[in-house]
C-alpha cells in the first residue's frame, strides 16, 4: 500500500515507522524543514517499547508531494487540517483520508475537502513524543480504534487494519466510532488540561485525590454533552480509560502539556472547546470546562506574552 502521512511530528512518525515496518511504501509529508532533512539525511530515530531503531525513511515538504497514494493518514495538530489537506489538494485523487486525531469535529474538517465517502476516522490511546529533528519516542501500550466516518463496511478498513497490525499497533475496526471519539475526546478533555495546567503526568493527576476530582467533574459534563448530541458515549469506558493511563502512561507528557511547554497553540478548541460550544447548543451547564477553556486560553496567552516580550527585550 502507497501511504503518504499528512503531518509526520510525534505520531505521524511513529505510524508512518511502524507502517513503513509493515512493508507500507511510506512519504512522511511535513512542514518542519528540520524535521524532513534529519530524516532523509540521517533516517528516524525511533524508541518504542520493543526497542530502538534508526529507521531510513522518505521525508518532504507536502508542496513536494506528488500522488498517487492509497493511505493518507492525517496526523497535524486539529488546527492545521485545512491548510495542510490544500496544500496537497491536487494530488490526494482518489486516496482515503483516515485521521486519528484527538478532538470531535474531524470529520467535518476533512470534509470540505475530500469526499465523506472517502474519509476513515479514529482514536488512539498511543503516546508519542517528539524528541527534536528527526527523533521521536512512544512508550506504553495503547489501542487504536476506526471506522468510516460514513459508516459503511469496506475492505480497506481490513486492509489498514492487518497493516497497522503487522507494524505493530493493536488496531480495531469499530463500527461505533463515534462514540469511541467521544469517549477518548471525553477522556483528553480530563487529563491534558490537567497535566497541561499542573505540569503533570497522566501518573501524577491519577495519584493526586484533587487531580481525580477534577477529571470526575470534566467528564461528567462532557458524557451529558455527548448524550445531547444524540451520541451514545459511555461514562464508564472513559473511566477504563482514565485507568489504563493513570497505570500504564505513567510518565507521559500528554500532547497539550508538550504544546504548552514548547509555546505552541494547544487544541483546547476542539476538545473543552468543543463541549463547551456544544453544551450552549443544548443548555447544559457546563462551569468546569468552562473554566479550563479560559485557563489554557490564558496559559496560551501568557506564552505568546513572553515570546513576544522577550524577543523585543
Ligand atoms: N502526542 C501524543 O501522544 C498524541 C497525539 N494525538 C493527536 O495526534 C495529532 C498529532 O499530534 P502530535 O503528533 O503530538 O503533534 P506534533 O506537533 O508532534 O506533529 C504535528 C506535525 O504537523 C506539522 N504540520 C503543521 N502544519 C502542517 C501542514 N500544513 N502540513 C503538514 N504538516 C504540518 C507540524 O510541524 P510544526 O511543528 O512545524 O508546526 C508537526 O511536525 C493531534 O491531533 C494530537 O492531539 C493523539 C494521541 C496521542
Ligand atoms: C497519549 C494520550 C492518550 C494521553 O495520555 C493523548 O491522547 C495525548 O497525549 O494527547
Amino acid at each position: 500500500m502507497k501511504v503518504a502521512v499528512l503531518g509526520a511530528g510525534a505520531m505521524g512518525s511513529v505510524y508512518g515507522a511502524r507502517l513503513a515496518r509493515a512493508g507500507a511504501d511510506v512519504t512522511l509529508l511535513d512542514v518542519n524543514a528540520a524535521h524532513v532533512d534529519a530524516v532523509n539525511r540521517d533516517g528516524l530515530h525511533i524508541a518504542l517499547d520493543e526497542g530502538a531503531a534508526v529507521l531510513p525513511m522518505r521525508a518532504m515538504a507536502p508542496k513536494a508531494f506528488t500522488g498517487p497514494v492509497d493511505l493518507i493518514l492525517l496526523f497535524t495538530k486539529v488546527f492545521h487540517t485545512d491548510a495542510a489537506l490544500s496544500a496537497i489538494a491536487d494530488q490526494i485523487g482518489d486516496a482515503w483520508i483516515l485521521s486519528l486525531q484527538n478532538g470531535v469535529g474531524n470529520a467535518d474538517r476533512i470534509a470540505a475537502h475530500v469526499d465523506r465517502a472517502k474519509i476513515m476516522i479514529g482514536m488512539t490511546m498511543t503516546p508519542a513524543e517528539f524528541l527534536g529533528p528527526g527523533r521521536v519516542a512512544s512508550h506504553g501500550a495503547a489501542t487504536t480504534d476506526f471506522y468510516t466516518a460514513e459508516g459503511q463496511a469496506d475492505p480497506m478498513l481490513e486492509q489498514v487494519a492487518n497493516l497497522l497490525q503487522a507494524g505493530g499497533v493493536t488496531a480495531r475496526i469499530t463500527p461505533e466510532i463515534h462514540a469511541a471519539i467521544w469517549e477518548k475526546a471525553t477522556f483528553n478533555c480530563a487529563l491534558n488540561p490537567l497535566c497541561a495546567l499542573s505540569n503533570g503526568t497522566p501518573g501524577g493527576v491519577g495519584a493526586s485525590p484533587e487531580g481525580r476530582v477534577l477529571a470526575d467533574a470534566v467528564v461528567r459534563e462532557a458524557i451529558a454533552v455527548a448524550h445531547a448530541c444524540g451520541v451514545a458515549a459511555s461514562r464508564a469506558h472513559v473511566d477504563e480509560l482514565l485507568a489504563h493511563a493513570y497505570a500504564h502512561h505513567l510518565m507521559h507528557e500528554p500532547s497539550m502539556l508538550q504544546d504548552l511547554n514548547a509555546r505552541r497553540r494547544t487544541e483546547i478548541d476542539a476538545l473543552n472547546g468543543a463541549v463547551v460550544a456544544l453544551a450552549e447548543r443544548h443548555a447544559i451547564p457546563v462551569p468546569t470546562n468552562q473554566m479550563i477553556v479560559r485557563l489554557i486560553s490564558l496559559a496560551e496567552a501568557n506564552a505568546r506574552f513572553r515570546a513576544a516580550h522577550e524577543t523585543h527585550a
